[in-house]
C-alpha cells in the first residue's frame, strides 16, 4: 500500500534502508503506520529487531573508512545535493509528514525547510574542520591537534520532528566523516524513509546512511543494541528524559560518547513592563507550535500579578480563535495529537489541574472532544494554576496553557528554575537591566527575550540539568561527532 497524493510515488517507501538496499526485516514481519487525524492505515514497514540493527551497524562500519578518509568535497557535495532534493520535493515530504504525524501542512513545509537548512549548513562546515598548533615548551617538539570523525553513530529520533531531528543529527555526523544508523520514532518512519530515498538519489555511498524501522514492542531491545554495540562510537538521542536516562545507562557500558536532547518544561514569563500584545503573540507561536508537542513549547505561563487580567484577556481571544481540524486543510491551526495515549495523558493533566483549583477559561470540558479514540484535543486555557499541578510541574506536550501568577522578579526566577530540566525559557520585559539579569539567571540552554522563534540551524540547540547533554546545530554541532587527537612531534 502506498501513500496517496504524492507527485513522486517513489517517496512512499515500505522497506527499511540498509547498506544501500531497501530491505524487509529478517523476521519478515511488518507493523502498520496510521494517520492520527483519521485513524486510517497509511502503509506498513519492517518490524526490525536487534539482529537487523546489527546488519545496519556492520554496513555503517564497512562504509566508514572510505567516507571518513575521502575528500571533504565529496561530503560537501552529497549534503548539498540532498538538501536540494529535499527542497524540490518539499510538497511531497510535507504531505507524508502531515499524514503520519498530524502536523498542520504549513508547519510541515516549515519543518522541511528547517530540516534541509542543517544539510546546507553542515555541507559548508566540512571545509572548516580546523585543528590547532600549540606552542611547545621545548624547541625540539611540535604540538598539533587534529579533529577526526568519531566513527559509526546511532541516531534515535522523535516523532514530533520526523525530518529535522534526523538532519540535525545526521548532517554534522556525515559532514565530520561518520556513518550513521538512524532509528526514526515508531509513529513516524515514513518521512525518514522518504529522506533515505532522496539521500540515495543524492549519491551517498551504500552503508553511509542506514534507516531501521521498529515498532513500540521492539524499541527497548533495538535501543539497547544501538547503544551497546561495540562498533558504535557515538549515540545521539532526542526524546523524553525518562528514555534518555535508560539509553545513557546502556551507552555507559561501552563508555560511548552521547548527545541527549531531552524533555523541557519551558517557563514563559510576562513582567509588568512587557508589551502585552507582543507577549500574547509570542505565547501563541510558542505554545501552539505543532499543538504544543515540541520540547521547546511554552509549558508554564507566569504572569506578574498587576498585568494578569489584561494579559489573560488577550490570550483568551487568541486561543478562542484557533481552528482545530484536518491538518491537510489550509487555515487549520491544530491537528490531532500524535496518538490516543497522548490524548489520555493531556486530558488527565487538565483534570488534575481542575481538581486542584485551576479555573477553565477556555475549553477544559473533555467530553467535547469527539469520538472515543479520536486524537483531537481542543485548546485549553487554565487560570489560577500552581506548581502542585502536573500541567506546571511536568511537560504537557499538548494544547494547554496554564496561567500562574507571581509578584517579584526573584520569585519568577525561583519558580522558573524549580524543575529538574532546563531546555528553553522565554520572558517579556522592556527593562534592559532586567533583561540581562533574568536571561543570565534562568537555568536553561536557550532563552527567548521578547521573542519565541528561537530555533535555527545556526544556533547551539540543547539544554542543561536533566534536559540533556551536548549541543546540536551551529558551528559547535560537529564537535560532538569528532574526537580531538594530540600529535606530539619530536624534531
Ligand atoms: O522538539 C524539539 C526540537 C524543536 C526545535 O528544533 O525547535
Amino acid at each position: 500500500m502506498s501513500i496517496s497524493g504524492l507527485k513522486d510515488s517513489a517517496l512512499s517507501r515500505d522497506k527499511a534502508y540498509v547498506n544501500g538496499q531497501w530491505v524487509a526485516a529478517e523476521s519478515g514481519k511488518t507493523f502498520e503506520i496510521s494517520n492520527p487525524a483519521t485513524g486510517e492505515m497509511l502503509t506498513s514497514v519492517p518490524t526490525m529487531a536487534a539482529s537487523d540493527v546489527n546488519e545496519a551497524i556492520a554496513a555503517a562500519k564497512a562504509a566508514l573508512p572510505e567516507w571518513r578518509d575521502g575528500s571533504y568535497k565529496k561530503r560537501e557535495g552529497a549534503l548539498h545535493k540532498w538538501a536540494g532534493l529535499m527542497r524540490s520535493n518539499m510538497e511531497d515530504l510535507a504531505r507524508i509528514m502531515t499524514l503520519e504525524s498530524g502536523k498542520p501542512l504549513a508547519e510541515s513545509r516549515g519543518e522541511v525547510a528547517y530540516a534541509l537548512s542543517f544539510l546546507d549548513f553542515f555541507a559548508e562546515e566540512t571545509k572548516r574542520v580546523n585543528g590547532a598548533v600549540i606552542p611547545p615548551p621545548t624547541p625540539s617538539q611540535r604540538l598539533l591537534v587534529i579533529k577526526q570523525a568519531i566513527g559509526v553513530c546511532s541516531l534515535l529520533t522523535p516523532w514530533n520532528f520526523p525530518a529535522a531531528m534526523i538532519t540535525r543529527k545526521a548532517a554534522p555526523a556525515l559532514a565530520a566523516g561518520c556513518t550513521v544508523v538512524i532509528k526514526p520514532a515508531e509513529d513516524t518512519p515514513l518521512t525518514a524513509l522518504a529522506l533515505a530515498a532522496l539521500a540515495e538519489q543524492a549519491g551517498f555511498p551504500p552503508g553511509v546512511i542506514n534507516i531501521v524501522t521498529t515498532p513500540r514492542a521492539e524499541v527497548a531491545s533495538v535501543g539497547e543494541a544501538m547503544c551497546t554495540h561495540p562498533d558504535v562510537a557515538k549515540v545521539s538521542f532526542t526524546g523524553s528524559t525518562a528514555v534518555g536516562k535508560i539509553l545513557l545507562t546502556h551507552a555507559a557500558k561501552g563508555v560511548k560518547k552521547v548527545s541527549m536532547e531531552l524533555g523541557g518544561n519551558a517557563p514563559f514569563i510576562v513582567f509588568d513592563d512587557a508589551d502585552l500584545d507582543k507577549a500574547a503573540d509570542g505565547l501563541m507561536a510558542s505554545k501552539f507550535r505543532f499543538g504544543g508537542q515540541t520540547c521547546v513549547c511554552t509549558n508554564r505561563v507566569m504572569v506578574q500579578s498587576g498585568v494578569m487580567e489584561a494579559f489573560t484577556e488577550k490570550v483568551r481571544a487568541r486561543v478562542e480563535a484557533l481552528k482545530v481540524g484536518d491538518p491537510l486543510v489550509s487555515g487549520t491551526n491544530l491537528g490531532p495529537l500524535i496518538n490516543a495515549a497522548a490524548v489520555t495523558k493531556v486530558r488527565g493533566m487538565v483534570k488534575d489541574a481542575l481538581s486542584k483549583g485551576a479555573q477553565a477559561l477556555v475549553g477544559g470540558d473533555q467530553g467535547e472532544d469527539g469520538e472515543p479514540g479520536s486524537c483531537f484535543v481542543k485548546p485549553v486555557l487554565l487560570g489560577n494554576c500552581d506548581m502542585s499541578m502536573s500541567v506546571c510541574s511536568q511537560e504537557i506536550f499538548g494544547p494547554v496553557v496554564p496561567l500562574m501568577s507571581f509578584e517579584t522578579e526573584d520569585e519568577a526566577v525561583r519558580i522558573a528554575n524549580d524543575v529538574p530540566g532546563g531546555l528553553a525559557g522565554y520572558f517579556y520585559s522592556q527593562n534592559v537591566g532586567r533583561i540581562f539579569r533574568v536571561a543570565e539567571r534562568l537555568e536553561v540552554g536557550m532563552v527567548g527575550v521578547n521573542e519565541t522563534v528561537i530555533s535555527k540551524e545556526t544556533i547551539p540547540f540543547g539544554g542543561v540539568k536533566e534536559a540533556g547533554l551536548g549541543r546540536e546545530g551551529s558551528v559547535y554541532g560537529m564537535d560532538d561527532f569528532m574526537e580531538l587527537k594530540h600529535i606530539c612531534l619530536g624534531i
